[in-house]
């Protein structure tokens, strides 16, 4: 199809209305006098009670709403894992479980130690108390008996506190029922377009959604960008100018390839494919983070109660190594059979079941994102290169979790309710062999992170400054998952959430105009 000439032009272009760009955007327009084009790569989340409904989050993975994005070759881990991101206004926080952590002090301090300089947890509390999402611990009524019991067991095997309320202060331990983004009198979102978008996209003028519309390539002008480059819904495609700034906010998979496609990136890739690098930047797509899990499956004697907010409202933070700064093992509690991997190698599932879902909050090993080919459409390469690390740090957290899960198992309240042990099975108990499983069947907690890290202008594979500018180019900034320099040791949402808010603060603080000559 020819480009056309079409151009609109605003204040400031925000690529992505998903979890950091729906803050930024209602941030932005806050001032009548600026104006904001999201450009948005999914439909409207308003009405779509199969989006709004927290519950019913797994029946959107893998539909048409979901980008839906493979693994490369794992040769350590499981292959198979499909990566969702939601094409959807609201981004993931739109399809996702909405568990809200506030970003540990040592997570921030990791974040300053490479190079991020001023984003201190003293720093960053500021911007978690100014979030709009309503963000409360599970309700009662969603308190499972099965969760509640686990939340006993856990507490009298493992002997970590009780936690009401994980956010009121900092932990390194606890386990209890989780915070969630929620409305608990009709179980609806507080995603981030509910929260910060819905209020406002009706009523202010100066902020324009251009939905179903995907980004596909900025617009520079030497080293300044000017603009991106957009086909809408029906094929026509045009460029939306910035007067003063774009703002990418696509994600840590869609943000990077954005970036690699318009000639942004590893020049011998990006030449390697036939893509003119214009800016030599080789951090883009590098630094590829996640937190793997494993799963343990038991058959309950029955069925259990109904009530939930989401069906894993409950959780287990430990920390084996005294000497870690934060918890060092995380376990998700799920009151349902989760046995989409183990069915792969054999397993079946069970009529009625739950699971554990062990997983490692600091992993060390590091992926990358890649282009395979300089055709938009074709998916980026994600290489996780799972339990690839040298001393083996991953895989054998993940062989302590099952264990820890086993001994929460065997314990009353929990152990009550439990018929058997479905995967590993209770035969599988050597180190090896629980390694081999617990790999074999690994999931993604969903959290990809780190592939445009924040990091010092000296640093060589830093793609974006403290202050969210792209290392050597003007009038673009990145807020998203992929600025994580390392991965918070909690879900990270809230901690993108903060991300948004603080590239927020830096565009529109009186010291700093946004304009960015
Ligand atoms: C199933 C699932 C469950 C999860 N559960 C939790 C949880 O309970 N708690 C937690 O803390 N974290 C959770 N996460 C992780 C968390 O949701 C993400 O880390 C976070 O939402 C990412 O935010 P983001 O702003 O970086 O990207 P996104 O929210 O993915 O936003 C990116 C937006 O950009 C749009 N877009 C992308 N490319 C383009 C383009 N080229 N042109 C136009 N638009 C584009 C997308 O449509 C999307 O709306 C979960 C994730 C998933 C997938």
């Amino acid at each position: 199809m020819p480009e056309q000439d079409e151009q609109e032009t605003y204040d400031y272009v925000v690529v992505g209305g998903g979890t950091a760009g729906s803050v930024v955007a209602a941030r932005l327009t806050e001032d009548p006098g600026v104006s904001v084009a999201v450009i948005e790569g999914g439909p409207s989340d308003v009405d779509r009670p199969e989006v709004l409904t927290l519950r019913r989050w797994l029946g959107l993975l893998g539909g048409e709403l979901d980008y839906d994005y493979p693994t490369t070759e794992q040769p350590r881990g499981n292959s198979h894992i499909r990566h969702s991101r939601a094409r959807v206004l609201g981004g993931c926080s739109s399809h996702n479980t909405l568990i809200s952590f506030k970003p540990l002090p040592s997570d921030w301090a990791e974040w300053v130690e490479a190079g991020a300089e001023g984003w201190d947890a003293a720093a960053m509390d500021p911007y978690y108390d100014r979030l709009l999402n309503n963000i409360v611990p599970v309700d009662e009524k969603d308190r499972n008996a099965i969760a509640r019991d686990f939340v006993d067991a856990a507490q009298r095997a493992t002997g970590v506190p009780r936690v009401e309320g994980f956010n009121k202060k900092p932990f390194t331990e606890g386990v209890g029922f989780f915070d969630l983004a929620y409305h608990p009198e009709d179980n609806k979102r507080s995603s981030a377009s509910v929260a910060y978008l819905h209020p406002v996209m009706d009523v202010r003028p100066n902020l324009t959604i251009l939905l179903e519309t995907w980004a596909y390539r900025l617009e520079l002008d030497g080293e300044r960008v000017t603009g991106v480059r957009v086909r809408t819904a029906d094929g026509v495609e045009k460029t939306v100018t910035a007067a003063r700034e774009v703002v990418l906010c696509a994600g840590a998979v869609d943000t990077p390839r954005l970036l690699l496609l318009s000639g942004i990136g590893p020049k011998d890739d990006l030449t390697g494919l036939g893509i003119p690098a214009v800016h030599d930047l080789p951090g883009v797509g590098e630094n590829l983070l996640d937190h793997p899990e494993s799963v343990i499956v038991w058959e309950t004697h029955g069925p259990i109660p109904e009530n939930s907010a989401m069906d894993s409202d409950a959780g287990l933070f430990v920390r084996r190594d005294p000497g870690s700064p934060g918890p060092d093992l995380m376990f998700h509690f799920y009151q349902i059979p989760f046995t989409d991997n183990p069915e792969r190698i054999g397993y079946e599932k069970p009529p009625y079941g739950v699971s554990m879902t062990p997983n490692i909050p600091k992993p060390r090993s590091r992926g990358r994102l890649y282009l395979t080919s300089a055709d938009p459409e074709v998916k980026p390469a994600l290489d996780f290169r799972y339990f690839t690390d040298e001393d083996d740090h991953d895989g054998r957290t993940l062989v302590d979790g099952i264990r820890i899960a086993r001994e929460i198992a065997s314990t009353e309240p929990l152990a009550n309710w439990l018929k058997r042990e479905v995967c590993p099975g209770p035969d599988v108990t050597g180190d090896e062999e629980l390694s081999e499983y617990a790999r074999k069947v690994a999931h993604t907690v969903y959290h990809p992170a780190g592939t445009c890290r924040i990091g010092a202008p000296d640093d060589p594979n830093a793609v974006v400054g403290p202050d969210l500018r792209v290392h050597g180019l003007r009038g673009v900034r990145i807020a998203d998952a992929s600025v994580f320099p390392t991965i918070p040791a909690v879900n990270p949402m809230i901690g993108v959430l903060m991300v948004g808010e603080k590239c927020a603060d830096l565009l529109t603080r009186p010291t700093n105009p946004g304009v960015d000559a």
